[in-house]
């Protein structure tokens, strides 16, 4: 607080006259002591003299050629940080495994740290298969072309996760090519979009099996993204992820963003935030496939889409959440609470 420093056994409840003995700045080390019937100016964030009980702001104080005058004693709060106060030599104020946000890192450097040891942010390459896939703002050129509309938007997932995307690649579906995609690359996680499921022309997973690929999963019983797969080659993590757009989203949502939470040093539950919502809709009984629905979520309530198709993608510009269905759900009225997960 800018104002003088005082000594409350000179504020004797009625008007005080005390002597100015000099003024004391942020930064200029320790403050000199006061004495009996002394105040010394302080500005906000220096040292207190010895000897002050509190700070008088200036704006309380009438200051005449070296004299201090209060008309009122001053109450309530000291305005004097005392040291320590905030925190203690010993105490941890970021635990492991904290990400270290703009305020996390301004507790770090609050506590006088200019490093912190901190896991390395994962490396993500991205591979996109598929012989009509094209270039957004190309597709338009061949009949046989459409858009890629998911490179981007999985790696701006995986971006906002704390992924580093090392590479983007837009491969015809060729497994040689997909296997030289991954050589010399360090990647820690790679994904593969498409591919994952029946054709014959869906490699994803046989381009790797030279490579060492050993399949954990393939097939997870939700709707959508069933073709869903992971597996690993040496200690890099492979995610393959079905090529039909909402499909691709969903589960980019959650397996690759709890991946990366984990491979971050989090944990990847924090990832899948799921909260109760209401839905604004009656909702029909649901399959056997665990579902998940796209929606857009405001304040009050979550409005799921009536369309919900594996292949569609003009809804994907209003979806801001996902809404999650156990398998063989019941219909339940409008205002029923659903999870919902942000996307
Ligand atoms: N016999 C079966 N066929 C299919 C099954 C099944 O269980 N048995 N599952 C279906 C499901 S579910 C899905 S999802 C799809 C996923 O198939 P793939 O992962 O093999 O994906 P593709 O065949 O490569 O592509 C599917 C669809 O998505 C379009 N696509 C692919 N990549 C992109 C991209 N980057 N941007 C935009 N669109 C993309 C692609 O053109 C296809 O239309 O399999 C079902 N089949
Ligand atoms: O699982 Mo698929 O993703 O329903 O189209």
């Amino acid at each position: 607080m800018d104002g003088y420093a005082v000594r409350d056994a000179d504020l004797d409840g009625g008007a005080s006259v005390l002597r100015d003995i000099g003024t004391r700045y942020a930064g200029a080390g320790k403050a000199n002591c006061i004495g009996p019937g002394e105040a010394m100016r302080v500005m906000t964030g220096a040292n207190v003299p010895l000897g002050a009980d509190r700070i008088v702001m200036i704006e309380d104080c009438l200051v005449d050629s070296g004299t201090i005058v209060l008309n009122d004693p001053p109450l309530g709060k000291s305005h004097i940080r005392r040291r320590g106060s905030d925190f203690t030599a010993g105490q941890i104020l970021l635990p492991a495994g904290r990400m270290l946000t703009p305020t996390a890192l301004a507790a770090a450097a609050a506590a006088d740290h200019a490093k912190v040891a901190v896991v390395r942010q994962p490396r993500v390459l991205l591979i996109a298969t598929g012989d009509e896939i094209a270039a957004p703002g190309s597709a338009y050129l061949s009949e046989r072309s459409i858009p890629d509309s998911l490179s981007a938007s999985i790696a701006l997932q995986c971006r906002l996760a704390g992924g580093v995307l090392l590479s983007e690649k837009r491969l015809v579906d060729a497994p040689a090519l997909i296997r030289s995609a991954l050589s010399g690359s360090p990647a820690d996680v790679v994904v593969i979009i498409g591919g994952a499921s029946h054709g014959d022309r869906d490699f994803s997973q046989s381009a790797l099996m030279p490579l060492g690929l050993h399949i954990a999963f393939a097939g997870v019983s939700i709707k959508p993204g069933k073709p869903v797969w992971y597996g690993h080659i040496g200690k890099t993590h492979i995610l393959g992820i079905p090529g039909s757009p909402t499909a691709a989203l969903t589960v980019a949502r959650l397996f690759l963003v709890p991946l990366i939470a984990g491979l971050s040093g989090g944990d990847p539950a924090t990832a899948l935030d799921w909260r109760l919502q209401p839905t604004s809709k009656p909702l029909q009984s649901n399959g056997s496939r665990e579902a998940f629905l796209c929606a857009t979520c405001s304040k009050g309530a979550v409005e799921i889409f009536d369309r919900q198709e594996a292949s569609a993608q003009a809804a994907l510009a209003s979806t801001n959440a996902i809404v999650r269905r156990a398998a063989n759900a019941p219909a339940q009225p409008a205002g029923s609470l659903v999870p919902v997960l942000s996307i």
